[in-house]
Parts: C-alpha cells; sequence; structure tokens
C-alpha cells in the first residue's frame, strides 16, 4: 500500500484574472509533519482548502488515502482535519458546543463523543472555560479551540492554516506541542506557518510556493544545502591584490574587499544565496589561525568577503594566504543557513501586499 496520505497532482485555480495556482503538485507521506511556506498571496490557503475538499479546483486532481477526492466526496470527508487560518468556531456556542457541533457534523455522537470532547478540552488547556461562550475567549483561547474542533472527529490528517497567528507565545508554545503530541500519535500533518522556526522545528520536509507555483519541496537539510556560506575574512596588512588571492583559492566562489549589507540575492533556484557560521574572532591572541598572522600588520583592517560552498578546506587555504602574503588575519565570522534565507532565496524579497 502506498505510503502517500495526499496527492495534489498539476492543481489549477482562478479567481477571476488572478491566477491562485498555477499547476502545483505535491505528495505528502504517512505519519509526516508536511510544511507549507509561502509569502502572503502565495495560493497556500486555496492549495489547502482544494485538499481539503472545501474548494473546487479547475483543474488537477487530489488522492486521499489513493482515493480521488473532491469537494462533492463526502465518503473520505471523515478523515481530514482542517484548523482554518480564518476561525471557525462559532462565537455563541460554548467551548463544548463547539467541540459538540463539529464532531456530530463528522458523524460522531452519544458518549464516544462526549468523552472526545472532554479529552480535546483537556489537550487545549479549556476545560475550565468550558461552559463559556467562545466570543468571550482571548485570542490565544479561541485559536487553541480551533485546533481541538479540527480534530475532535480524530481525523488521519490534519490540515493547519497558520494556527498559531496573532496568539501570545504561552498559547503559541501550546499549539506547537500539541501539534507534536498530534504527530507523535500517528497523525499526518500539513502546517503552514510565517514563522520559519516552527516549521523548520516541527517539519520533516517543507514546500515552498509562490505566485502559486511549488518553487522547492525537500528536506529541511537538502533545503539548507541549496546555499553558499559567505566567509568575512578581516586582515591587517594585506596587499592590494589581497582579493585575488582569495578568489584564486579553490572552493571559493566569489571574493571581494568589503561590500555593504545585505548580502548578494539570489534569484531562483539558479543563484545560490550566500549565507554566514557567525564564528568571529576579535582578538588575535584567540585566534584559531596562528599560522595567518605574518609579520606584516600595519595599516588598518580591510574585510573581504568571500564565498564558498563548502567552509571546511577552505578556511586553512585563506589562513596560508595570509601567511603567504604577511597579513594578520584578525577575524573570520560566517553565518549559518536558515530557513528564511532559503526562503527568501527562492521567493524574493519584494513586498507581496
Ligand atoms: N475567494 C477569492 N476570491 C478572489 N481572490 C482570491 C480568493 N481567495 C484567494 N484569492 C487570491 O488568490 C491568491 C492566493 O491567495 P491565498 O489566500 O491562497 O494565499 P496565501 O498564500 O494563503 O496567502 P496568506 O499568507 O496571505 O494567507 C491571492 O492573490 C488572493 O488574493
Amino acid at each position: 500500500m502506498s505510503d502517500a496520505v495526499l496527492e495534489v497532482t498539476d492543481i489549477r485555480k482562478q479567481y477571476g484574472e488572478t491566477v491562485a495556482l498555477n499547476g502545483v503538485s505535491l505528495t505528502v507521506q504517512r505519519g509526516e509533519v508536511f510544511g507549507l511556506l509561502g509569502p502572503n498571496g502565495a495560493g497556500k490557503t486555496t492549495l489547502l482548502s482544494i485538499a481539503a475538499g472545501l474548494t473546487r479546483a479547475d483543474s488537477g486532481s487530489v488522492k486521499l488515502f489513493g482515493e480521488p477526492f473532491t469537494r462533492d466526496t463526502r465518503s473520505l470527508r471523515h478523515l481530514v482535519g482542517i484548523g482554518t487560518q480564518d476561525l471557525s468556531i462559532y462565537p455563541d456556542l460554548t467551548a463544548r458546543e463547539n467541540l459538540r457541533f463539529f464532531g456530530k457534523l463528522y458523524g460522531k455522537g452519544g458518549k464516544t463523543l462526549e468523552s472526545r470532547v472532554d479529552e480535546m478540552l483537556g489537550a487545549v488547556g479549556l476545560t475550565d472555560r468550558a461552559n463559556d461562550r467562545a466570543g468571550t475567549f482571548s485570542g490565544g483561547m479561541k485559536r487553541r479551540l480551533n485546533l481541538a474542533v479540527a480534530v475532535v472527529h480524530a481525523p488521519k490528517l490534519l490540515i493547519l492554516d497558520e494556527p498559531t497567528t496573532g496568539v501570545d507565545p504561552q498559547s503559541r508554545n501550546h499549539i506547537f506541542e500539541q501539534v507534536k503530541a498530534l504527530s507523535a500519535a500517528g497523525l499526518t500533518v500539513i502546517y503552514t506557518s510565517h514563522y520559519m522556526e516552527e516549521v523548520q522545528t516541527l517539519c520533516k520536509r517543507i514546500a515552498v510556493i509562490d505566485n502559486g507555483t511549488l518553487r522547492a519541496c525537500d528536506t529541511l537539510p537538502n533545503l539548507l544545502k541549496r546555499l553558499d556560506t559567505t566567509v568575512r575574512v578581516t586582515v591587517s596588512g594585506a596587499g592590494a591584490d589581497f582579493s585575488q588571492r582569495l578568489q584564486a583559492i579553490p572552493g571559493v566562489k566569489q571574493s571581494r574587499p568589503t561590500p555593504p549589507s545585505p548580502l548578494p540575492e539570489g534569484k531562483g533556484e539558479q543563484a545560490r544565496e550566500p549565507t554566514v557560521l557567525e564564528t568571529t574572532f576579535a582578538d588575535n591572541s584567540f585566534s584559531p589561525f596562528p599560522l595567518g598572522r605574518g609579520g606584516g600588520g600595519v595599516g588598518s583592517p580591510t574585510t573581504f568577503e568571500i564565498v564558498v560552498e563548502d567552509i571546511g578546506p577552505v578556511l586553512a587555504r585563506v589562513a596560508s594566504e595570509c601567511v603567504a602574503s604577511g597579513a594578520d588575519l584578525t577575524a573570520v565570522t560566517t553565518t549559518e543557513p536558515t530557513l528564511e534565507r532559503v526562503f527568501l532565496n527562492l521567493t524574493g524579497r519584494g513586498l507581496r501586499d
């Protein structure tokens, strides 16, 4: 049996002139927490809504647990739970009534539903407020209840569209921990958020969409490998040709005297955006490159920026070049690749609203 819980193939969706999805295909595997990232208006909610059977695609197909799934498919609906970006809960119902309502909507009832409702209230920390109207809740409590109603019918696939937006750190952490617990219990989760650290921590694989198109879909380590590393090398007493010497080191893709920040911007997957490992040693006495201390050392320090794919083999050569050119190596600064930089590399820095 296939391990694919959700397979979307070549999904297209247009709202008037706006192309929300322009042929998106992806597969979510059983048991994984799958991250979906994209700037505002990228098409995430539209995709999730089609995947959950709430919106009809113009073309393309959705399979849920290997079965064709559309807005008209009733039999598979109970397998999916969706925590919508705009809250689904009813403000005039109490927390308990909301949970009962959504449970019944999916065909649950009786003692099983009542005990599930109690379980969910406890899981999201709302037992004490069970009989209060949801409209009286704080933003964090509403978000927690929104999560509970998404899973009250015990779905097999949980889709969460920005579940922690607009909540305080306590509620955010609570929701985050609940998602981890649900995942540990075997639920497959699709998680979309603008908080990169949430996605980086939770998700096994991550898709990035932009302008209705899938830009990348891979594991976090593989996404991070797309980035080059930029190393800032500060030396005193460097000769005029020092940048060229650095450029000549095997593995150095680019070298130049200190450019203005920010780092050069890559475009799409063709360009690998430089990133940096923050490891600065400003004090020469702690320099890990004692061999790099040449006899020169005169003049004010100059910083060069080099772009490398793999920092390891290059650093020793940088130190050797300092010795050879009689310069003092005074600092090396690098920066860790992050999901945020991968995201910006894939989607650009232009504002989207
Ligand atoms: N019901 C609709 N009618 C018209 N246009 C829509 C509708 N829903 C979405 N759109 C448009 O489709 C595009 C994709 O929107 P969508 O909400 O899917 O993006 P998103 O990635 O979820 O954005 P955000 O991060 O802001 O929630 C946007 O240009 C949006 O304005």
